[in-house]
């Protein structure tokens, strides 16, 4: 996220021979398609949601956090990260080797890595192969559960043989993505209001467009766009609203990046990533309507913090939503690879939101189911007091009390029963049932790009060495070490020095704040400079998910605990309303005033 709070904006991918991204296309969205639907089942199984007959409930835990959410407005405007953004897309400044405000840096490739395009590497502790993709995505010959997968079809960012390829349209809404979008294949949306919304001026108009939405406020301004808060008009449902300019995109060749961002979000439906509630584009603008989250990023929140470090209670519950994020997108083949603070959001109700897909590398994958939900209980979990009560899990349960637990991370969520009134292990009705297992880690795929944020880069990336889902592992320990310390490990005088002692120097904690054993031991695992010895390069989140530090996690109801932080509503109605501009330059043309009466749109000066 690009911030003015010192925000470290993300190394950027070498541009591709025009030979490697036509490589990588295809046109083979019905098997991605497949593979969305079936990760998101998966989601479901895992977080308990999914019933033993694999049928899609479609009421659920999430109907707690969807329905009444932005309804009743939302908090922390005053996080303007746009004060100090360029106003003009095509001033975004384009990440080099500078510092932002002088703490947070973004760095070229000094290599020509990326211009190679993703190699094809074999691992040695694997026998998955990962290939460049051809076309075809493997995903539709495997069956995705219970089966191993032996490919990982590997796609840059900005190329996407895994995506659903999308060529641009014309000022109308997106007719390619209306089957992705629909909530029919986002289960976890199916109660929300604003897909309601969204669906019934579609009904109306037959297409959504600019015109529908009053535009509010600029939330930020990213490499590729800027974010607006934006209402659709008449409904007091708000969204979150990303405008690019297609011709700044275009000569600045990042319209790859764009539409890898576009296609990774119009395939996710995860309570912790963001819903993409509709593309459309007009003449010259592509824009992106997505959730808002109100409460800014963890970067932010942070500085804020005493100490400019959360709790370790606190660092535990967002660390635990980011894995979970993680491991979907893994699951689904996405390497994210731009971890960071700045790039976590927080949503109305205090959960988190990680954002920003431009980066991400995108590769077909199926995860292997490596454990049913069967009665046994594996040795670790049976000793680890992990939340794997039935009543965690089951439907019936998702009553009120349960949905507002007071902690997640107690052994038990559910323990208010002593031993004595607990039913028999035997008994069917109260038996534990482990949540299904996933190895959800393309752990063979590989790239030569060098992305990513200097504090954040893998050394495997520095080094030039060809990168895989590790190293979404190494950020993680990173950002985990950063939200309890308020600092990196690894941050040097400059960029370059930086780089260097992520290669060449070992890990250190500082005396204060004091953090718990289990804490470093986790953060020591993550941050082993060679990937394949590295936590989680095997089983994914999977490992880090038994690791003590997340002791007491309740995995399926995270989603229900009770965030570190709540943020304070925003007062939408009272938010100043933007006074009309005189430049002719502000309103494009497509999303005049006189399309669709002058009450629908504010004119203010955003471009
Ligand atoms: N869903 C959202 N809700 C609230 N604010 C958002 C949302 N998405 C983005 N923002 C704000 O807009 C800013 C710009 O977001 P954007 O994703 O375009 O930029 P970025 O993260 O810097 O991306 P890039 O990597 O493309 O430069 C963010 O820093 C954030 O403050």
């Amino acid at each position: 996220m690009a911030s003015n709070f010192g925000a470290r904006a993300p190394l950027e991918p070498k541009q591709k021979p025009v030979g490697a991204r036509q490589t990588a296309e295809t046109n083979d969205s019905s098997s991605f398609l497949t593979q969305v639907s079936k990760m998101n089942e998966l989601s479901l199984a895992l977080s308990g949601k999914l019933p033993e007959s694999g049928k899609i409930t479609t009421h659920d835990v999430d109907g707690v956090r969807n329905d009444k959410k932005y309804q009743r407005g939302s908090n922390d405007l005053s996080i303007d990260k746009s004060k100090n953004a360029p106003t003009d897309i095509q001033n975004v400044s384009t990440p080099g080797n500078h510092e932002v405000n002088g703490t947070r840096s973004s760095l070229e490739s000094s290599t020509d890595q990326g211009k190679k395009t993703s190699n094809q590497t074999s691992s040695k502790n694997s026998s998955v192969s990962a290939k460049v993709s051809d076309g075809t995505s493997n995903l539709a010959k495997n069956s995705g559960s219970g089966k191993i997968s032996d490919h990982a079809d590997l796609v840059e960012s900005g190329k996407s043989s895994m995506c659903r390829g999308s060529t641009s349209t014309d000022v109308s809404d997106e007719s390619t993505f209306s089957s992705f979008s629909s909530s029919v294949n986002k289960p976890h949306k199916t109660n929300d209001v604003r897909w309601e919304a969204i669906q019934a001026v579609r009904s109306k108009d037959g297409s959504l467009g600019l015109s529908h939405f009053r535009l509010l406020k600029r939330l930020g301004c990213g490499d590729i766009g800027s974010v607006y808060l934006a209402e659709l008009s008449g409904t007091k449902c708000y969204f979150a609203m990303k405008v690019m300019d297609k011709a700044s995109l275009a000569s600045r060749k990042k319209l790859l990046r764009a539409q890898t961002e576009r296609e990774i979000l119009s395939s996710l439906d995860h309570p912790f990533l963001p819903s993409l509630y509709s593309h459309f584009e007009t003449d010259k603008f592509s824009c992106l309507v997505m959730e808002f989250c109100p409460g800014g990023d963890l970067h932010t929140l942070r500085q804020r913090q005493p100490g400019k470090h959360f709790s370790e209670q606190a660092v535990k519950f967002y660390v635990a939503e980011v894995l979970l994020a993680l491991e979907y997108l893994h699951m689904l083949g996405i390497i994210y690879r731009d971890l960071k603070p700045e790039n976590v959001l927080v949503r109305e109700d205090g959960h988190i939101m990680l954002s920003d897909f431009d980066l991400s590398l995108c590769c077909s994958f199926s995860p292997t189911l490596v454990k049913t939900s069967s009665l046994e209980l594996e040795p670790l979990r049976k000793n680890s007091g992990y939340c794997v009560q039935p009543a965690c899990i089951e439907p019936s349960c998702i009553q009120p009390s349960c949905v507002v637990p007071t902690t997640c991370f107690s052994r038990r969520i559910f323990s208010s029963k002593s031993k004595k009134d607990r039913k028999p292990k035997n008994d069917v009705g109260n038996q534990v049932r482990p949540l299904p297992e996933l190895m959800a880690e393309p752990t063979s795929a590989r790239s030569m790009s060098f992305v990513g944020t200097h504090e954040y880069l893998a050394p495997e990336i520095i080094k030039g060495e060809g990168h895989g889902s590790a190293v979404d592992w190494w950020t993680f320990g990173i950002f985990l070490y950063e939200l309890l310390f308020g600092k990196t490990p690894f941050k040097g005088s400059g960029n370059r020095a930086t780089l260097f002692n992520v290669v060449g120097q070992p890990l250190r904690f500082p005396e204060s704040p004091v953090v718990s054993f289990a804490a470093r031991d986790l953060i020591r695992g993550l941050l082993i400079k060679e990937p394949q010895n590295r936590l989680a390069y095997k089983r994914g989140a999977t490992e880090i998910k038994q690791h003590p530090f997340f002791e007491g996690v309740n995995w399926a109801l995270i989603r229900c605990a009770s965030p570190p932080e709540v943020p304070k509503p925003v007062e939408f109605e009272r938010l100043p309303v933007p006074a009309p501009s005189t430049n002719q330059k502000t309103v494009p043309a497509a999303v005049a005033p006189s399309q669709k009466g002058s009450d629908n749109y504010l004119e203010f000066d955003f471009f």
